[in-house]
């Protein structure tokens, strides 16, 4: 018979030195468990005598009772031993700054177009909105391209494959389209801006396929230059923050408009970035006139009774003018060093 006595001091040195709860449930197994050490003496006590095991029974679940007693303690030590640890580890020092995590930042080219549609609806005027996916007439026809214009060509603007009605459809190379259809779909007065993704063939260090443009329209009675003079120079100086810019017409050619005219404005290009509102240099800024009349009249509106005046300007130009962007492809290469610098 195994000696009581020693196998009670060996299972409880076992259950004081488990170090965690997986050894000391070994030890319960092994003790107590349907093969254990002391429930393989239970199973003794069918063979010895009623006296025997009246004395020897109580003396067996007694050293069961205190086995399991003190693994039950160690349990409830261990599990402590292991809160404790994770209420160590997991304690949150609300003093600390919290750990830096890098946050987006809006694109620059969607930065520069936000503040500018903000300052023209200051100015009164509603933002367009209109299809990417152009038709002839919106983007060319109606804005008074010839037939055999170049800009109609394919080395100029992306193409659709000619539907079966033979109907083209484009990329629009510009944002006029909008203008035209909210021309043709409201009576004037129309004081719209349009701003948009634009689309052209063309992709080298001053061009890339997709850009992003902002035109502008105001369509009323007794329109003339003065008023898209005062206008573009109101937006000018507050979009790059000076009190006053001074600009200049220069005779150009547009076919949607007639007189058309660049403006440039005057900067100084002295240091190594270019400062709008002061200096003597001249900078082309952007591209305007007086709308054509056959553009009002396809547009169904009558030339004699309305005039208006137009204009368009690049955004990802006029935001690398107002941050200092060295380079447009920047602007499209998506990388995280150069949008969160400038984001
Ligand atoms: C970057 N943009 C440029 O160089 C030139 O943009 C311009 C210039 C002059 C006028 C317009 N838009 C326009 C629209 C209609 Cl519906 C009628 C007449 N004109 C856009």
């Amino acid at each position: 018979m195994t000696d009581l006595n020693t196998l009670e001091a060996d299972v409880l040195a076992q259950v004081a030195a488990a170090g965690d709860l997986s050894t000391l449930d070994a030890v319960r197994v092994a003790a107590v468990g349907k093969t254990g050490s002391i429930s393989g003496l239970l199973k003794t006590l069918g063979a010895m005598s009623p006296e025997e095991r009246k004395t020897q029974g109580a003396a067996i679940n007694a050293l069961r009772d205190k086995v399991q007693e003190a693994i039950a303690a160690k349990k409830a030590a261990l599990e402590a031993a292991e809160l404790d640890a994770r209420l160590a580890s997991e304690t949150l020092d609300l003093s600390l700054p919290a750990p830096y995590r890098r946050k987006g930042s809006v694109h620059p080219t969607m930065q520069t177009m936000d503040e500018m549609i903000s300052i023209f609806a200051e100015m009164g005027f509603a933002v367009a909105e209109g299809p990417d996916i152009e038709d002839d007439f919106h983007n060319f026809t109606a804005l008074n391209f010839p037939e055999k214009h170049p800009a109609r060509e394919m080395h100029d603007t992306f193409f659709f494959n000619p539907k079966e009605s033979g109907e083209r459809m484009l990329l629009r190379t510009h944002t006029s389209p909008v203008q035209v259809r909210t021309m043709v779909s409201q009576k004037p007065p129309i004081r719209i801006i349009a701003p948009g993704r634009t689309y052209r063939c063309d992709n080298d260090a001053t061009h890339t396929p997709v850009f992003h443009q902002v035109e502008g329209l105001v369509i009323d009675k007794g329109i003339h230059m003065g008023h898209l003079k005062w206008t573009l120079e109101t937006f000018l100086a507050r979009f790059f923050e000076t009190d006053a810019v001074t600009t200049q017409f220069r005779p150009h050619h547009f076919p949607f408009t007639e007189p058309s005219a660049e403006m440039d404005v005057q900067c100084d290009r002295s240091g190594g970035e270019i400062k709008i509102g002061q200096g003597t240099s001249w900078l082309e800024i952007l591209g305007c006139g007086m709308v054509h009349p056959n553009v009002l009249r396809a547009c169904g509106i009558d030339p004699d009774e309305y005039q208006g005046f137009a204009f368009g300007m690049g955004v990802d130009r006029l935001g690398m003018l107002k941050y200092g962007m060295p380079d447009l492809r920047d602007m499209w290469s998506s990388d995280v060093r150069w949008l969160s610098h400038y984001g």
